[in-house]
């Protein structure tokens, strides 16, 4: 993504004394520059988020929950093994009949809604595994490396390893969308962020500007956890579809807008809206700007599913 330039007085307290909320402004955002970056007044530090317990309890499922609290880390390999050959066994893993439903959202820049991308036998799955890997997140920046921004991104990130089978499926999935596009495009590594209160992740685009060659091209924000205020995935410059029946997916009311202009996805379960970055001619596309707003109550966890093409070449160079 598009890193925003660290304000001077970053801060550096070592306690944090208050959660403080992060004024994400949609309200006018340029798409050449990153944006508005939100001020976070100086001498705080946001928080550093702690895994909830009884939320990790939950993800195991009904039938596991109560072996998981009292058993050695051993038996929990177990569970976890048994847990995976379930979904395995499970008819719509791992091959192209999985049944999600498509509908073009826009034509230019090309963003397709897909219902029931990531079944919730997957979420569950996710989400548990996830539980032992999240760290804080980072921003990608091509002159420091990876670091952490609090005015660009707070949440929790956790990769998924790659030969997990259901991570696997998932991944062929997501090839299989897509057509293959060509030999040189290849998913990423699948990432699970999750966005506690006033987590966010300012307003950027997915690929990366300075490079010269080799990019992320598509993109697959699915969410796993939608249980919250806030935290749609809003594109202030998408025009609002003239057909009523997208609010079921997106913010239509004045409160659910909130006063960000453009298209607001909600977070719907299971749900992955897939976007191209760039047009055809190989320039980056401004349309698919975009920001995670700030979780105002609940918790939000987005699964990224980002394809690389490494034959991609700036225009130009
Ligand atoms: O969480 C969201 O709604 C957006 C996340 C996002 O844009 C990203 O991770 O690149
Ligand atoms: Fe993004």
């Amino acid at each position: 993504g598009v890193v925003a330039p660290i304000p001077d007085g970053c801060t550096t307290g070592e306690d944090l004394v208050r959660r403080v909320p992060v004024p994400l402004d949609a309200r006018n955002p340029s798409p050449v520059t990153g944006g508005p970056v939100p001020q976070i007044p100086v001498g705080v530090r946001l928080p550093v988020f702690r895994v909830h317990k009884t939320y990790a309890m939950g993800m195991l499922g009904r039938g596991i929950k109560k072996e998981r609290m009292d058993v050695s880390s051993s038996s929990i390999g177990t569970i976890v093994r048994r847990y995976i050959g379930d979904i395995r066994r499970k008819p719509n893993q791992g091959n192209g009949d999985f049944e999600y439903k498509v509908q073009i959202f826009s034509r230019d820049p090309l963003i397709i809604y897909i219902r029931n991308f990531v079944s919730s036998e997957e979420i569950d799955y996710l989400l548990q595994v996830s539980e032992e890997k999240y760290e804080p997140s980072k921003v990608y920046s091509s002159f420091d490396g990876n670091l952490i921004d609090d005015k660009m991104r707070v949440s929790d990130s956790a990769w998924m390893d790659p030969k997990d089978p259901v991570v696997r499926s998932i991944t062929q999935r997501a090839r299989e969308f897509q057509g293959w596009r060509n030999k040189n495009t290849t998913v990423e590594p699948l990432l699970v962020q999750r966005y506690q209160v006033d987590g966010f992740y300012n307003y950027h685009f997915d690929w990366d500007e300075s490079r010269a060659d080799g990019n992320r091209v598509t993109t697959f924000m699915s969410y796993l956890v939608g249980n919250c205020t806030g935290g749609g995935t809003n594109f202030p410059f998408l025009p609002q579809p003239s057909d009523g029946r997208w609010c079921d997916v997106i913010e239509c009311d004045e409160e659910g807008r909130d006063g960000y202009q453009g298209i607001i996805f909600k977070p719907v379960v299971g749900s992955a809206i897939f976007w191209e970055n760039f047009h055809p001619n190989g320039t980056g596309h401004t349309g698919v700007y975009h920001a995670g707003l700030p979780v105002k109550s609940g918790m939000k966890v987005g699964l990224n599913i980002w394809s690389w093409d490494s034959a991609w070449i700036k225009p130009g160079s």
